[in-house]
């Protein structure tokens, strides 16, 4: 049984999911305007090694990870630099998705504010029709916090201590209510809606983008814990008011990544982008270093640190080494004592590592369980050079691999590259029979079916697809 620990509450549960054996997962992906960051990083990290874990325990998964691209950050950031904001979006969203692929993360769908406006307005629409919004003089629309009893629960506040600080205070009912629509202002981007021109406001769009894609209630919900308020509490609100249903089950939040002593931010200016850390230690080394430690605690960057997880890992992948070594000698026929009591003391640690992963996903207690067994390999297996407990071992660093990311998934990364291959092997061919030079495209037609690759010629085109 998984448990997890939900914010909601601040309490450890058991895990079950809203429909049998698909786990719906949001998590509040960046606003894209600058850098992405190694503390965004982590966060995202920390949920891959999630979904990789209940999709081992076999899940399915859907996961999806917004892009907010509207925002008063993205007007300000156009407004400094000359540009408009459609070109900062597209500059820092690419950066944003180049870095995720590096870093090994995969995300089903990266639904994008600016294209989910209609909804948006629908939402707030509904909300105004069920007496929890109000539009004011301006044309901006805010929730009432009031018609939400439950408000506050959620980042155990309470309501009268928060001003939520939007603009146009004067016009809200009260200081904690916050905008769900900014109405316009000159030289700001806007969409036409039911109350004029504006934008919507930063909460709604996870509301409404979550909503459609996993439905009225689903699983798991997330982000950094600086979201827990006031977004997630919005969120909430907004969205439990409007389908008067429980809405997520666990709400998961990731502890900072701080820089001596700070949390990393783009708006504190003390942040070490993706991409440097990603060139200098590349992804294993940086996937590695977050997950050895829990989800919940905060991690320091530090160089020392980064150096140590590379030292660490490699100790992990020279156990691996080692064991597929020995395996290539073959099975035997005999096992000693000693090689039998081996065998069972490794098991006992691939147990242990799946019982720490599904204790709130304790990455930091898994992974010393896997180096344990990295002892072992070369305490133990190195000499003795069983085949059986080899193989045990070798299947533990497999599991261990699926949930972290961190060596080669040989051969998945085997067959992504065969497609890169051949793709590139067909464009040449394509290019030969432009020339018309037919005998070589011939052979290479034949070579490739002799591999069980079909090639299928059009006029003008040729693709392919396996036999
Ligand atoms: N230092 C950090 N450590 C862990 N997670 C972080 C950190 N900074 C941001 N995140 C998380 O990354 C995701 C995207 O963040 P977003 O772009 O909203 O960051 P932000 O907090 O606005 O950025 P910044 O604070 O850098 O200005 C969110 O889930 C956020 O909680
Ligand atoms: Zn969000």
């Amino acid at each position: 049984m998984i448990r997890v620990f939900n914010t909601l509450g601040r309490k450890f549960e058991d895990f079950s999911t809203v429909e049998n054996g698909i786990v719906k997962m949001y998590v509040c992906g960046p606003t894209v305007y600058d850098y992405v960051h190694i503390g965004h990083g982590r966060t995202f990290v920390a949920y891959d090694a999630i979904v990789r874990y209940l999709r081992l325990k076999g899940y399915n998964v859907i996961r999806i990870q917004n892009i907010t691209d509207i925002d008063d950050k993205i007007i300000n950031r156009a407004k400094e630099t000359g540009k408009s904001w459609e070109e900062i979006v597209d500059y820092y969203a690419k950066d944003y998705l180049e870095n995720l692929s590096l870093l090994k993360v995969k995300i089903d769908l990266h639904p994008r504010v600016t294209q989910h406006i209609k909804e948006i307005i629908d939402f707030i629409q509904g909300l105004i029709e069920k007496g929890h919004a109000y539009v004011a003089p301006s044309g901006s629309v805010y929730f009432d916090v009031d018609t939400y009893p439950h408000y506050g629960e959620l980042s155990n506040t309470k309501k009268d201590q928060w001003n939520q600080g939007e603009e146009f205070v004067k016009e809200k009912r009260h200081p904690y209510d916050f905008a769900l629509w900014k109405a316009w202002k000159p030289g700001e981007p806007y969409w036409e809606s039911p109350w004029g021109k504006g934008r919507p406001g930063w909460h709604i769009e996870c509301s409404t983008m979550s909503t459609r894609y996993l439905g009225e209630q689903f699983d798991i919900h997330g982000g950094g814990m600086d979201l827990i308020f006031p977004h997630h509490e919005n969120e909430r609100a907004q969205t439990e008011s409007l389908t008067g249903k429980l809405w997520v089950r666990y709400w998961m939040h990731v502890a900072f990544l701080n820089i001596r002593g700070e949390k990393m931010s783009k708006s504190l200016g003390n942040i070490i982008t993706l991409k440097d850390a990603l060139k200098k230690y590349g992804a294993d080394v940086l996937r590695y270093w977050y997950l050895s430690s829990h989800y919940r605690s905060p991690i320091d960057f530090s160089e020392e640190n980064l150096e140590q997880s590379k030292v660490s890992l490699q100790r992990l992948k020279d156990a691996v080494a080692i064991l597929k070594d020995i395996l290539k000698e073959g099975p035997k026929s005999y096992s000693k004592d000693e090689d039998i009591k081996v065998q069972r003391e490794i098991i006992q640690k691939i147990r242990e590592f799946d019982e720490a992963m599904s204790n709130d996903f304790d990455t930091a207690t898994a992974l010393k369980k896997i180096h344990e067994i990295a002892n072992i390999v070369f305490s133990k297996l190195q000499n003795s050079r069983d085949f059986l407990g080899a193989s045990i071992a070798l299947d533990g660093f497999r599991i261990f691999n699926e949930v972290f990311g961190v060596m080669d998934e040989e051969m998945g990364l085997a067959y992504e590259r065969i497609y890169e291959v051949i793709d590139g092997i067909i464009e040449v061919r394509n290019l030969l029979r432009q020339k018309k030079m037919y005998d070589l495209s011939d052979q290479i037609r034949s070579i490739l079916e002799s591999h069980g690759i079909k090639v299928l010629d059009t006029k003008d085109k040729s693709t392919w697809r396996f036999q």
